[in-house]
């Protein structure tokens, strides 16, 4: 995307700051109950620093509670920045984004044919419009006539122009996007403020974002967390006050702030933006969180063959006749067969048929009954005005068709077809009336790099098949040359979706990905949906991924984002809870020395004062959310290792690590405001 790979600026920092006085609001605030007991805690000793009598007879000074209320409100802000500062960078984009789609003016063909100039904004779903070279696409829509090459870097940043064209899997154009050459004739598929151009602005913002169920589960451990703790903290005035104990409120507030789940707290929500600002940066748009953290755990991979593993831009390359055929007659039934056919598959039929000199006069077949392809029969043709029918397809498709209809299926149309398959294309058999006449070799490529990308996946635990609605032959080949560990062929949409059902049923968590129209049911039931921006609309409509390269291994760097945002989240917690432990044995033998002097052997950190020991956490507790922000954003580095192992590391490491921290942190604090003289 235009700008995501842009780092930190300068404005974005200063947009970070102003932005975390912005969400002091309480309003704001509350959505975060750990944030929003500091900010009452905060609210509290800003009145003790005016009256440090307030509830009290105090022994506390007023620049004691000053100091006490002025580390919350840092405390307070440091949390809020860490969250603007994730936004920021979503809010750059989408700004970018935003001038991409300023209004334009479109050409309305009308019911006579005539075109009317009209702003992009008036456009309603069903319009047709006409885009010449050089124009931009005002709106997303499917295109019913015509083939160009489109520009599509303002939405991909990719400036290499795309090949769309009407029929098939590549007839899709997205709104904001410009023509490079030729023309096409497009119908509106979106409402306005409902288009792909909109969904990515509100996406790269956040505007939408909602916490995922892991989130809201962490979210309310936090809360209980903090309950628990201030429960426990209320319940020490009455047991200091029978002791004969004086306890001041702001140290029971510092106490309260440093014992609950502060630093997590504060860094939870910058963690997950920052996890899908890395998926976007990627040039993947991820619908929702949940969708990226799903991908962190994925079982099993399902993947369309065509389009997706290979380029899918199948094209015709040889007509092979059956024994007793011609080469001419041959080539004749696969012209006949494809004038009707509109999609890519049929219209490179036609071409290399006329290249080889046959001809088939529209007067003949004009009045004719075009039977469209589809993913359900595999078969396409038209049925001539005498009503003989004409067909191709799928080579078991129309074994059944012939046999139902009488006739013979020719002694060698399986060999034909077989080395066809076994060298990776895609067979259809031809017929006119009830006799076969051969078959057409159409050819794909597989797109470079796959194999790495799935033994990387293998390395992972990630079990990859693909899934296919050509023949068992040519999807054996296709596997072998792009490394998946298993395939189904003659697949049906529903059959898609019944490997995806029996996969979840074992307790499996699924991502699929593909690009056609058919595969959409499958996007839409797998638990991660990776749909290829080269794709139908309706196949980027059911995923909740879109990835705007087309690279189906793209899965790949999604996969180490989600996981890395889990890891990240529960090494902070542990990271953050352990702290806390650490603070606590600061505090409270600074609390109790306070209270009675003669108790000094319990200053084991041998901290300047009991104020100072106080003081030294709770500045600790602030500045260790800041110094915290870039593992937030960048995310805890995620190793391909055995999740025991990892988890054993980290909590060592996060642990362990944070409960020594502190340790060293407040002593150092401690140091410094004796050397200043404040202790
Ligand atoms: N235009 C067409 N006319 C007749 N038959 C076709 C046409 N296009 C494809 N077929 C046949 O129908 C089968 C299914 O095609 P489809 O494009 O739906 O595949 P798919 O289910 O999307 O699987 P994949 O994309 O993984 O190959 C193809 O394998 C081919 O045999
Ligand atoms: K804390
Ligand atoms: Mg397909």
């Amino acid at each position: 995307m235009a700008a995501s790979k842009k780092s930190l600026s300068k404005d974005m920092v200063l947009q970070a700051i102003a932005d975390a006085f912005k969400k002091l609001n309480p309003a704001v605030m509350i959505k975060n109950p750990v944030m929003f007991v500091v900010e009452v805690g905060t609210l509290i000793t800003l009145l003790l620093s005016f009256q440090p009598d307030l509830f009290a007879a105090s022994s506390a000074g007023r620049g004691y509670n000053i100091a006490v209320f002025l580390i919350l409100l840092f405390t307070l802000l440091f949390a809020n920045f860490a969250e603007a500062l994730a936004e920021g960078r979503g809010k750059a984009q989408a700004d970018t984004l935003r001038k991409t789609k300023s209004e334009t003016m479109a050409k309305l063909v009308q019911k006579d044919g005539s075109l009317k100039q009209v702003s992009s904004t008036q456009l309603r779903k069903g319009d047709i419009v006409r885009v010449d070279t050089g124009e931009i696409i005002p709106t997303d829509g499917e295109i019913i006539q015509g083939l160009a090459s489109i520009d599509e870097s303002a939405i991909t940043g990719e400036s290499a122009p795309v090949i769309k064209e009407a029929g098939g899997d590549f007839s899709s154009v997205t709104g904001g996007t410009r023509v490079a050459s030729d023309f096409i004739i497009v119908k509106v598929m979106t409402d306005p403020g409902e288009s792909f151009l909109d969904r990515m602005i509100s996406l790269v913002e956040g505007a939408k974002r909602q916490k995922t169920p892991n989130e809201i589960a962490l979210t309310t451990l936090l809360a209980v967390l903090t309950m628990i703790f201030l429960v426990v903290i209320l319940t020490m005035v009455p047991m200091a006050d029978y002791l004969d104990v004086k306890l001041d409120v702001a140290t029971l507030i510092a106490l309260l702030v440093c014992l609950i789940p502060t630093t997590i707290g504060g860094l939870l929500s910058a963690i997950g933006i920052a996890g899908m600002d890395r998926v976007t940066q990627f040039n993947v748009l991820a619908m929702s969180g949940k969708a990226v953290e799903a991908a962190g755990d994925i079982d099993t991979l399902i993947l369309d063959k065509t389009g997706t593993i290979t380029y899918g831009n199948r094209m015709a390359s040889e007509f092979a006749p059956v024994k007793g055929v011609s080469q001419n007659e041959m080539t004749l039934a696969a012209l006949k067969a494809s004038v009707k056919d509109e999609t890519p598959e049929g219209r490179s039929i036609v071409e290399m048929a006329t290249k080889l000199g046959e001809t088939f006069a529209e007067s003949e077949y004009g009045s004719a009954e075009p039977i469209e392809f589809t993913a359900e029969t595999r078969m396409s043709g038209l049925d001539m005005p005498d009503g003989t029918p004409i067909r191709k397809g799928a080579v078991d498709a129309m074994k059944k068709y012939i046999s139902a209809k009488g006739g013979s299926v020719p002694a060698d149309l399986d060999e034909i077809s077989n080395r066809i398959a076994k060298a990776g294309g895609t067979p259809l058999a031809v017929s006119i009336g009830d006799r076969i006449y051969g078959v057409i070799y159409l050819k794909d490529t597989v797109k470079p790099g796959l194999k790495e990308r799935f033994a990387e996946l293998r390395s992972m635990g990630i079990k990859t098949i693909m899934a296919t609605g050509d023949n068992p032959l040519t999807a054996a080949t296709i596997a072998l040359e792009a490394g998946v560990d298993d395939f189904i062929a003659e697949a049906k949409p529903e059959d898609k979706i019944a490997v995806i059902r029996k996969e979840q049923q074992e307790g499996k968590l699924v991502a699929m990905t593909g690009d056609g129209t058919n595969d959409a049911p499958a996007l839409a039931q797998a638990d991660v949906g990776l749909a290829m921006n080269s794709g139908t609309m309706a196949a980027k409509e059911a995923a909740n991924m879109i990835d705007l390269d087309s690279d189906p291994t793209k899965l790949l760097s999604v996969v180490s984002i989600g996981k890395q945002l889990l890891i990240t989240r529960g090494a902070l917690t542990t990271f953050s809870i352990a702290n806390d432990i650490a603070k606590y044995f600061a505090i409270i033998p600074a609390m109790f020395i306070l209270a009675m002097p003669q108790l000094q052997s319990l200053n084991i950190m041998d901290l300047a004062s009991p104020q100072s020991a106080i003081l030294s956490a709770l500045i600790f507790n602030a500045i260790i959310i800041p110094l915290l922000i870039p593992i937030a954003m960048r995310g805890v580095k995620y190793r391909a290792m055995s999740a025991d192992r990892l988890l054993t590391r980290n909590v060592l490491l996060y642990g362990i690590g944070g409960v020594i921290v502190p340790f060293i942190g407040i002593k150092i604090i401690d140091l410094i405001l004796q050397g200043l003289h404040l202790a």
